[in-house]
Order: structure tokens, then C-alpha cells, then sequence
């Protein structure tokens, strides 16, 4: 059995949890993303391990059970804490399943009270007032708005999550952060004696991140976006170093694979069609008709590959992704894309991709589980909250595979070009 674990992560998507362990990996900690939960304890020694699963658009009761199922395997390993980590524009359906997870973890753990924030001033997420911001303008104005499965329409976030949970939903503003871990605490004790069970947290700096994680070390249970993993690991004596992310070297051809409709990919599959590299869209409506649109794909891509990355997308703008879901339904839509897509990552795979780039969170999680991947380590930053990993043998025929998985409002516009510089 390997040594005790400090902290244990739970995401409920998988480019989250890269985003999450970039985060904690950056802040000096050795970490493994595992995909899924583990048969057995793991080999390496690590302080952190990120347990990535698929659970943000599925039904609450689902996500609760895989979520409860994470917890008891962190808990075998020794975590100290317990980390959920979900979207930092808090992608959550109607249904759930932040608050729904959240009010399981804290049952299971017996704790009556802990955090939510999704502040990740990084990549421009701050928390004012219980107020989400998504870069200049409030997250209902950001775009999320016409997310295909998760449309965010509400920027306050107490309103939000109170109308995921049961427990009663407080705030800890931004003046009492300002003052620093004392008066966070003294401000959890009096929500505590109030009957407050979960309290979104403001946070616009990394700052108020580093200011907020001492007020958290003995807190069980925190629920977050990566921001607040800043602040974590000094609890634990330990300090930011570039040590822990070196990854084998990278070979291999070079691919692109997006199912991502954010606005911030959109821009991204612009760019790399602009830089003059071969792209290729694929279309919704000639999948539900049974075309072999994967291996339409893969014959395109095939001779292409030797000249540098290529980019197979379904990426398209809200107008296009509305009326896809209007004839073929929002769920049928999504899957049926991230199926296609998943064939597509692991065709090229086979054609000899060693560096994939997925986009897309639902994305990423289908081609993963589609390349059979069971743990990533963490390497190198590409831009804020993405950065490369690296999977082992199993994953490319015995080659190991370079991944990096962007979350869909992620990366600067030319991050499909620029990516695969980081790993020269
Ligand atoms: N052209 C399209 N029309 C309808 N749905 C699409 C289209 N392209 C992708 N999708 C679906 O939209 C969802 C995008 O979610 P995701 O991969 O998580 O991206 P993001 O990270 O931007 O949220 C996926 O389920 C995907 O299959
Ligand atoms: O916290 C974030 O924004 C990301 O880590 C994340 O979870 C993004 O999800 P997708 O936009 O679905 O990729």
C-alpha cells in the first residue's frame, strides 16, 4: 500500500480535474489524475490524487453515488481533506448536481458546514457579492448563457446553489476575505450558529485565494473551482515548485480533436483555420443519418498528419448548436457528437497521434474513456487551468500518449497551434 494521501479531489468533469491538478501540481504538490475510481490504491507515492469523473450533466442521483464511491476510495488512500471540484462558471442543470454532491460529501463526512467558490482569477473568474463574473461581464452575459447542457442564466451564485440543496446557502463577502484567515473564521463560526451549511465565498485575486486557504485546513470538506487549490497545499508545510511536473518526452504526430461550443473555442478553431492548418468540420445532422462520419474523418486526416497538427471540430456557434439540439434533442445531440468525436481521438491514436489536444469537458471525458485511459500525470502549464499530461503505455499501443484537455472557455485564441510548442 502506498504512503497516506493529503488531499483527496473530486471533479465532476474531466477537464476540470487537469485544471485542478495543474493548480495543486503549480503550488509544489506531486499529484495523479485518475480516470474514474480506482480498483486498488495506487502505486506511486503522491500528495494529491484528482479523481476524475463524468458527473456534472448527469442525473443528481447518479453523480451523488459516483461521487460517494470517489470518497470512500480517497478515504482508503488516508485523505486529510476532501476537495469537489466543479466548473468556475458553476455548470451546473437545473437538477443539480453541485448542491445535491456537496450535501452527500458533507453527510458522509459528517461536517455541518464548508465553502463554494469558483473564483479562478487566473482565467478571469471572480466572486463579488456572491456575483459570478466571467472575465469583464456577469456570467449570464458571458456566453454560458447558451451553454448546450448547462446554460447558466443566473450570475448570483447564494440563488443558485439554494435551489440546489437543502442546507442553507450564506455568503462570505469580500470585505471579511479582505481581513484575512481570522476573520474568515470568525465569520464561518457566526454563519455556523445562524444554521448556514454552505457558504459561497468571494474571491477576486489570487490574493484573496492565498488570504482564504488557512481559514480552510481544518475544514473536511471544500467545494471549489481550482482557485482555492492555490491556497491548500501551505496548509500541508508545503510550497510552490516547478519540480513536479516534468513529463516523458513527446513524439508522435500531432492532432486536434473539439467538441466544444464555447465561445472561447470557437475563436481558437478560427484562429488555426486562419493560421492555414487543415481543419475539418464535421456536422451533427450527417451523424444522426448514419454517415461513418468518424472514418470519413479519419481518411481526411490521414495524409495530412505528416505536415503538422490537424483539427477535426463540431465546434459551432449558439445559433447552429440550438437548432441541431431542436431536431435531435439536447441529449441525443451531445452524446451522439462526443461519441463521434471519441471514434475520431481514437482513430488518430491509431494513425500514430502522440500529442492530442481535446476541447470540450463532456468531450474530453468521452474520448479518455474511449482511449482507455486510467491515470494521467500532470505536466507542464499551456495557458491558465490547461495544461499537457501525459498517459501512460496502455493508452497508445504502448507508446504512452501527450493529452491536454481545455476546458471550452479556456486558452488564448491561437492555443490549438501554440499548444504543442510547449511540448518542443
Ligand atoms: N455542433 C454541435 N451541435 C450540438 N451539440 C454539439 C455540437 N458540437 C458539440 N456538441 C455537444 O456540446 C457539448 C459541449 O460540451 P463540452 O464538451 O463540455 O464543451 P465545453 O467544455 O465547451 O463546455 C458536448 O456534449 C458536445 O457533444
Ligand atoms: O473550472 C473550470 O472552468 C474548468 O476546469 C472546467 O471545469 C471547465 O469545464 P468545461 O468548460 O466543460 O470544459
Amino acid at each position: 500500500m502506498s504512503a497516506k494521501i493529503l488531499l483527496g479531489c473530486i471533479a465532476d468533469d474531466f477537464t476540470g480535474a487537469t485544471d485542478l491538478a495543474n493548480n495543486l501540481v503549480r503550488a509544489g504538490m506531486r499529484v495523479v489524475q485518475t480516470i474514474g475510481v480506482p480498483a486498488g490504491p495506487l502505486a506511486a507515492e503522491v500528495d494529491a490524487v484528482v479523481v476524475a469523473l463524468k458527473s456534472r450533466t448527469i442525473a443528481p442521483a447518479e453523480a451523488v453515488a459516483q461521487s460517494l464511491e470517489a470518497l470512500r476510495w480517497l478515504q482508503a488512500q488516508g485523505a486529510r481533506q476532501i476537495y469537489f471540484k466543479y466548473c468556475s462558471t458553476f455548470d451546473s442543470t437545473p437538477a443539480g448536481n453541485i448542491g445535491p454532491v456537496t450535501e452527500a460529501l458533507m453527510e458522509a463526512l459528517g461536517c455541518d458546514f464548508t465553502i463554494a467558490t469558483p473564483a479562478f482569477p487566473d482565467n478571469k473568474r471572480t466572486v463579488f457579492k456572491g456575483y459570478l463574473f466571467a472575465g469583464e461581464v456577469l456570467l449570464n452575459e458571458s456566453g454560458m448563457q447558451n451553454h448546450p447542457l448547462t446554460p447558466m442564466t443566473d450570475p448570483n451564485l447564494v440563488r443558485v446553489l439554494q435551489a440546489q440543496t437543502r442546507r442553507r446557502v450564506g455568503l462570505i463577502d469580500h470585505a471579511v476575505v479582505a481581513r484575512g484567515a481570522p476573520a474568515v473564521r470568525e465569520r464561518i463560526a457566526q454563519l455556523r450558529t445562524e444554521g448556514i451549511g454552505i457558504a459561497i465565498v468571494d474571491a477576486v485575486s489570487n490574493d484573496d485565494l492565498l488570504r482564504l486557504g488557512p481559514a480552510l485546513a481544518d475544514m473536511p470538506l471544500v467545494t471549489a473551482g481550482s482557485g482555492v487549490a492555490i491556497g491548500l497545499p501551505g496548509n500541508f508545510g508545503i510550497a510552490p515548485s516547478s519540480a513536479a511536473g516534468v513529463l516523458p518526452p513527446a513524439g508522435g504526430l500531432q492532432a486536434v480533436v473539439s467538441g466544444s461550443c464555447s465561445l472561447a473555442t470557437n475563436r481558437q478553431v478560427l484562429s488555426f483555420i486562419q493560421a492555414g492548418r487543415p481543419a475539418l468540420a464535421i456536422d451533427p445532422l450527417r451523424i444522426a443519418a448514419g454517415v461513418d462520419v468518424a472514418a470519413e474523418a479519419l481518411a481526411w486526416a490521414a495524409p495530412l498528419l505528416a505536415d503538422g497538427p490537424v483539427l477535426v471540430y463540431s465546434t459551432a456557434e449558439a445559433g447552429a448548436v440550438k437548432s441541431v439540439q431542436g431536431r435531435l434533442g439536447v441529449d441525443e445531440a451531445g452524446a451522439m457528437v462526443e461519441r463521434t468525436i471519441a471514434g475520431i481521438a481514437r482513430g488518430l491514436v491509431a494513425l500514430g497521434v502522440r500529442q492530442l489536444v481535446v476541447a470540450g469537458g463532456e468531450t474530453s471525458g468521452a474520448c479518455v474513456q474511449a482511449l482507455g485511459i486510467a491515470q494521467m500525470q500532470i505536466g507542464a502549464q499551456i495557458d491558465p487551468g490547461v495544461p499537457w499530461c501525459h498517459a501512460p503505455a496502455e493508452a497508445a499501443g504502448g507508446a504512452g500518449l501527450h493529452i491536454a484537455l481545455k476546458s471550452g472557455n479556456f486558452g488564448t485564441d491561437d492555443f490549438f497551434s501554440k499548444a504543442f510548442t510547449v511540448l518542443e
